[in-house]
């Protein structure tokens, strides 16, 4: 019976979450989509939507539903997981599926905290800063599908809900958990149905973890959950385990594949171009799925390898991204991607590829899909946030699968050699 039930709205941020879950002691499970039968035995389940940029309604609905598998089995709290840097239009989905939550959980009250320190993400005064910018000055203004352009989470989350929205500053959070309980409740008893929360170090986010035990929904990027499984422990429900993060042995050839368009995912293959194979995908020159399926085959013929990976990217800078935009529309033009690096994943997986590392959130939904993935495992992480997984049931194309899937803005410049060196 899972102690924690988390939705997570988009499948990198699932895996980063469940890390952070198995890295704290958790044994950790990550279901593709709604469940429906039994879910796996963990301490934790983590129910990976692709919702974050679909219709409001639509992301309320499937969220709902994973809300009620959760809590069939018995999960005693609910963790509501978006991007570390807040990803959202104005329509939403933050602010409507976590009101949706707090209804379905007769609860009136939950944080919203993306801080996550170990990937420069800090909460100050109600700001989301990305290392040391501004959330609206870090890149994230260029997203192709969540341009990030207000970096104060009160007002951006104010534009999703009809609830009220206050802040607990980085003063009381700094005095520690009692502090943090009684602006909390200062928050409530003033009818504010959110508190974002300042957050700039890991003993912010124990605390703010500490001070949310009793609550029935908690929000936010993974940083926040790393005080959940001691809530547990100190109830006596979770035992010391060691070996929460422990994998079968990887096996076959390696291989990336890279439909973020991120500043750290552009470095990454940046560099990965000095070392390994690497394929450019031109989609605005190709506009069409089956034509960059056909260039990817072609060019994969004799150089896959168990002793090196290859990589293949449809990743762009802002003009190129804007352009296909501009040409497709916005949505097509993701989709034609996404559509064009699951089939290219799926005729790695065909020709041997055992150990695959997909960038990008959306990416990895439509690669995970399209191979039929059900439930990953959680093992190690290779880079704060990025842990391998292993596709591991039944009916699982192939099973037995390697997979790591990289939040765009995450990993090391050279993330992608050493993944496979982990
Ligand atoms: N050359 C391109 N032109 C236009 N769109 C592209 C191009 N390459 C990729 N895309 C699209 O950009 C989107 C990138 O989103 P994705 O979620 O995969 O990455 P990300 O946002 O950087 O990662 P994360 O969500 O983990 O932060 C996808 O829909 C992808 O198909
Ligand atoms: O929180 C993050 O930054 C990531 O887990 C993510 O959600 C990126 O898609």
């Amino acid at each position: 019976m899972p102690l924690l039930g988390c939705i997570a709205d988009d499948f990198t941020g699932a895996t980063d979450l469940a890390a952070m879950l198995v890295a704290h002691g958790m044994t950790t499970v990550q279901v593709i989509g709604v469940p429906h039968g039994p879910l796996p035995e963990a301490d934790a389940v983590v129910v990976a939507l692709k919702s974050r940029t679909a219709p409001a309604a639509e992301a309320v609905a499937e969220s709902l539903a994973a809300c009620e598998a959760l809590l069939a089995a018995g999960a005693r709290q609910i963790f509501l997981k978006y991007c570390s840097t807040f990803d959202s239009t104005d329509a939403g989905n933050i602010g409507p599926v976590a009101d949706a939550l707090l209804k379905r959980l007769q609860s009136g009250f939950a944080i919203a905290c993306p801080a996550f320190p170990a990937n420069g993400r800090s909460v100050f005064q109600g700001h989301l800063f990305v290392g040391a910018a501004l959330l609206s000055e870090s890149g994230m203004e260029n997203h192709p599908l969540t341009p990030m352009r207000d970096a104060n989470l009160v007002r951006v989350l104010s534009r999703q809900t009809e609830g009220g929205v206050g802040l607990v500053p980085f003063a009381v959070v700094e005095q520690g958990e009692t502090a943090i309980r009684q602006a909390f409740t200062r928050l409530r008893d003033g009818g504010r149905r959110y508190a974002i929360t300042d957050a700039v170090t890991e003993a912010h986010l124990h605390a703010l973890g500490r001070a949310c035990a009793g609550h029935a929904l908690v929000t936010g990027g993974s940083g926040i959950a790393m005080g959940l499984p001691q809530n547990f422990r100190d109830q006596g429900l979770l035992p010391d385990r060691s070996d929460a993060d422990a994998l079968p042995a990887p096996r076959g050839a390696m291989a990336v594949l890279a439909g973020s368009c991120s500043r750290a995912t552009l470095a990454q293959i940046g560099l990965a171009r000095l070392h390994v194979p690497v394929l450019e995908l031109d989609p605005l020159a190709t506009p069409d799925a089956a034509a960059l399926l056909a260039e990817a085959e072609a060019w994969m013929e004799g150089k896959l390898s168990e002793a090196r990976p290859v990589v293949i990217a449809a990743s762009a800078p802002p003009e190129k991204v804007a352009a296909l935009q501009q040409a497709l529309g916005r949505e097509a033009a993701g989709a034609l991607v996404e559509r064009a690096l699951a089939r290219i994943a799926a005729a790695l997986v065909a020709r041997g590829v055992g150990r695959l590392v997909v960038a990008g959130g959306e990416t990895s939904g439509a690669v995970v899909q399209r191979l039929g993935i059900a439930t990953l495992r959680i093992g190690p992480q290779i880079d704060p946030g990025v842990p391998w997984t292993y596709a591991e049931t039944a009916g699982a194309e192939p099973a037995g699968l390697h997979l790591a899937l990289k939040s765009g803005n995450f990993g090391a410049r050279d993330f992608f050699l050493k993944a496979f060196t982990a």
